[in-house]
């Protein structure tokens, strides 16, 4: 169901990062010439609304050739309705988007024939071959046809499926239907690729292998545009990130820079005992720790309070190790009701966890 208190109006959206403020106020404040210039793509206060439910908030963006942007997000968060805005799909409610200086609403025409798109699901004919659906493809881009066969054969071989060319989509495996999904999107050499999870499905060794052929189209110059769930896809891909909640970009910038801003430092998860009969742990059974560690880490963050775990973020990275183990002992042997703990450095997936957590529940 629905939350009641969804923000319905853009401006009702509170802590935004200090680089998703930049980045928008570098878009409002630019002149359009200037911004064509720079970026392939240009988003400027996208928004969506679905009725009265907003599913795109406002994004202000700017993506160059050679860059990978990632769209991270948990389901719900808005990155297909992006997509489909930017290929003409879903009406844009507020704000425009420009792809090399052509306004999707009103030249999307031009528009399309300058964008590759992968979706989410594989749209294909069952009954094709992969060979007759690249080719297919290809006429449908203005490919001149004795060039179609050559280049099917030039994307299996980039894409690693050319032994499975000749067979019909219905007898493909899912990962090889997304290989295919994913090369149709880069016929005819668009300057800009969106691919909507294009990894979904796929082992860990195809799943690198495509990394690769991406990251080669992504040097050839091109603009890609992806969506994931996986810090890690987005670690091997991306030049540039950001997290989506509800709508919003809710921070922005490279993998390093995000670590560096929001996952440097370590986690402490400590598993509180619960009281017999009771599925969490309450505030007399927690305060004593919450105590121990606020007197003993003075930098320590509160990230998580879920029923009987805590999850602390010490950003002190000086404090040694072993002293942290030993303070974490000390506080298991005065009992002060601690079942068990762990102690770890912060990495990229925490970050994503802690944004999307906030994530209104819809469904
Ligand atoms: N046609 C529609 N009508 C009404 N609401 C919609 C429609 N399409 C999407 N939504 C809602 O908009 C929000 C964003 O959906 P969207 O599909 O863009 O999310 P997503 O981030 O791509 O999720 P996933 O990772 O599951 O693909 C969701 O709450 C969804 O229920």
């Amino acid at each position: 169901m629905q939350q009641s208190n969804f923000p319905k109006n853009p401006k009702d959206v509170i802590n935004e990062d200090s680089d998703v403020l930049a980045e928008k106020h570098q878009i409002r404040n630019t002149s359009q010439s200037e911004l064509f210039q720079n970026y392939t793509m240009v988003l400027s206060d996208l928004t969506k609304y679905y009725k009265d439910f907003l599913a795109v908030n406002g994004l202000c963006l700017g993506v160059k050739s050679y860059e990978c942007f990632g769209l991270l997000g948990i389901n719900g968060a808005g990155k297909t309705t992006t997509f489909k805005m930017l290929t003409g799909d879903e009406a844009i409610s507020h704000g425009d988007a420009w792809v090399q200086g052509n306004s999707i609403k009103t030249e999307i025409k031009q528009v399309q024939k300058l964008i590759g798109y992968c979706p989410q699901f594989d749209a294909l004919l069952d009954d094709l071959t992969a060979r007759e659906t690249l080719q297919m493809f290809s006429l449908l881009r203005g490919i001149p046809l004795q060039q179609c066969s050559s280049l099917a054969e030039k994307l299996a071989l980039d894409f690693n499926f050319s032994r499975h060319l000749d067979k019909q989509v219905k007898e493909l495996s899912g990962g090889n239907k997304r290989k295919l999904s994913t090369s149709i999107a880069l016929i005819g050499d668009p300057p800009v690729v969106y691919l909507d999870e294009p990894t979904t499905g796929m082992d860990p060794a195809t799943k690198r292998y495509l990394w690769n052929a991406l990251c080669r189209v992504r040097d050839s110059g091109k603009t890609i545009v992806l969506t994931s769930h996986s810090m890690e896809e987005c670690e091997a891909l991306c030049t540039r990130l950001a997290i989506m909640v509800n709508g919003n970009f809710k921070c922005l910038g490279s993998t390093q820079h995000l670590k560096s801003k929001f996952a440097e430092g370590y986690t402490i998860t400590i598993k509180v005992k619960k009281p017999e009969n009771s599925s969490a742990a309450h505030h007399s059974e927690t305060q004593p720790i919450e105590h121990f560690i606020r007197d003993n880490f003075p930098n320590s963050q509160l990230r998580e309070k879920h029923e009987e775990l805590l999850t602390y973020y010490i950003s002190d990275k000086s404090v040694p190790w072993s002293k942290m183990f030993g303070l974490l002992e000390e506080a298991k042997r005065r009992d002060l009701n601690i079942e068990d703990y762990s102690l770890g450095q912060s990495s990229l997936e925490q970050v994503f966890l802690t944004f999307t957590k906030h994530q209104f529940t819809t469904e």
